[in-house]
């Protein structure tokens, strides 16, 4: 549990005070150290679990990346981000970044697409629309209603998720950055030198940086900062064909993203076979609250049946996959009520600043978002518009 109670008397000699601590060692920590060792910065990176874990959000082998957004913001930042991403390739000698190109189906006049559609166009992106007909005649399997209409993001793709979150943490350390897993902070003493405690070590730093993913609520709660976030159980599913290699059409399936389909408020999303041959992960974007503490326990009723809807999903438009999941695996989202991030200062200590509720959408921009909240740490500037990302947009405490 995290506590407000002493501290433990363990205290490192004061030689050792950090620059920067970074607590969460998660794709968005994991960035964050390592544009701190970039800058030169003494940097720690504390992980409650030993590495690598499945219990938080940045696991899993596959993300999508793309600059179709319908908030502009989102997609001027991607710019950056995909240079970012191929640094990192460079850097490490591995291949994150696979292009697809990332469709996007929704029905004729819904606004979010239109959103999407006008900011790929006014920024002279590749992209392109495809009527019902020719994504039918691309993508055989796939089955689209009467007036649903589609455009392609020609350089959105996927990302390696779990290889980019191994490659990030070990340039981070090349670079001369500590990481130490299986250290749970219990106890954050704010000050003009920040003390973090864990089981077993005090440690002094200048700044902190908080990437806790779903635990965040937990560890700013101490901190006298009550933030808006729900943290979700996402069920992860893999499907398989009727006839496993049947047609062998599905090879074909792209990676999309449904927007209100059937005259629903939800997105679906689905990616081509990567990780497990013959399975497809095709998903709905959201979930049942949970605590990420016990996030298998389900004692209240679901709100919302997304295995169901899936299924329906999958009967609908994809009939040659067998309408029940195959493989269930489970992730966590941490939702703002708007879903946009939170990448801002903690309201009363300066010295500390949070990244958190990336609302399961913050794996392509995270090595930006921890270029941002570096440069926040060390007092930089952005070069970015940080007003969607402020805590000041909720009613706190
Ligand atoms: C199923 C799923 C699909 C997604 N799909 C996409 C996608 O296609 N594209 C995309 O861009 N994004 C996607 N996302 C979102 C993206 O994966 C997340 O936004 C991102 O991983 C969040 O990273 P994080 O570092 O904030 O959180 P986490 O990965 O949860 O990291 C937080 C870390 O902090 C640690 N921690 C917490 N408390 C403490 C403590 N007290 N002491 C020490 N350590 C602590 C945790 O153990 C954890 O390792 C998806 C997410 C999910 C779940
Ligand atoms: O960030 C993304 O691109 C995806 C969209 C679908 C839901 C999961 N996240």
């Amino acid at each position: 549990m995290f506590s407000v109670k002493k501290q433990v008397n363990m205290s490192v000699p004061r030689s050792t005070v950090f620059d920067c601590i970074v607590l969460g060692a998660g794709i968005q920590g994991s960035f964050t150290a390592y544009h701190l060792a970039k800058n030169h910065k003494k940097t720690l990176l504390l992980e409650q679990f030993p590495l690598p874990h499945s219990r938080g959000s940045s696991h899993g082998q596959t993300r999508i990346i793309r600059r179709a957004y319908g908030e502009d913001f989102y997609t001027n930042m991607m710019e950056e981000s995909y240079q970012l991403w191929a640094e990192l390739e460079k850097e490490s000698g591995i291949q994150l970044y696979r292009k697809t190109g990332v469709v996007v189906i929704a029905p004729t006049g819904n606004e979010e697409f239109e959103l999407i559609c006008k900011n790929m166009e006014e920024r002279q992106m590749s992209w392109g629309t495809l009527t019902q007909e020719e994504f039918m005649k691309k993508y055989p399997g796939f089955l689209l209603k009467a007036g649903e209409v589609v455009c392609c993001d020609h350089d959105g793709g996927v990302l390696s998720a779990d290889k980019a979150l191994r490659a990030v943490q070990e340039q981070f350390k090349t670079m001369g950055g500590v990481i130490r897993d299986g250290e749970k902070v219990t106890h954050i003493q704010p000050g003009r030198v920040v003390t973090v405690t864990t089981a077993s070590h005090v440690f002094e730093t200048e700044k902190l940086v908080i990437t806790a993913g779903p635990w965040a609520q937990k560890v700013l709660s101490p901190l006298g900062l009550e933030l808006p976030l729900k943290t979700l159980r996402i069920n992860v599913c893999y499907w398989k064909e009727k006839i496993p290699g049947g047609s062998g059409l599905l090879q074909n399936i792209p990676t999309f993203l449904g927007v209100n389909l059937n005259g629903e408020e939800h997105e679906v999303y689905g990616l081509p076979s990567q990780e497990y041959p013959g399975l497809f992960k095709i998903c709905f974007h959201g979930g049942n609250e949970a605590d990420p503490e016990e996030r298998e326990l389900q004692d209240k009723p679901n709100k919302i049946d997304d295995i169901q809807i899936l299924c329906n999903f999958i009967s609908q438009y994809l009939p040659d996959l067998h309408p029940k999941p195959a493989v269930i695996e489970q992730c966590m989202y941490t939702n703002t009520p708007d879903c946009n991030f939170i990448l801002d200062y903690h309201p009363v200590h300066k010295n500390i600043v949070i990244g958190s509720g990336f609302s399961g959408h913050g794996f392509k921009l995270s090595p930006l978002v921890g270029k941002i909240l570096c440069e926040l740490s060390i007092g930089k500037q952005p070069l970015y518009d940080l007003k969607p990302f402020c805590i000041s947009r909720f009613k706190t405490q």
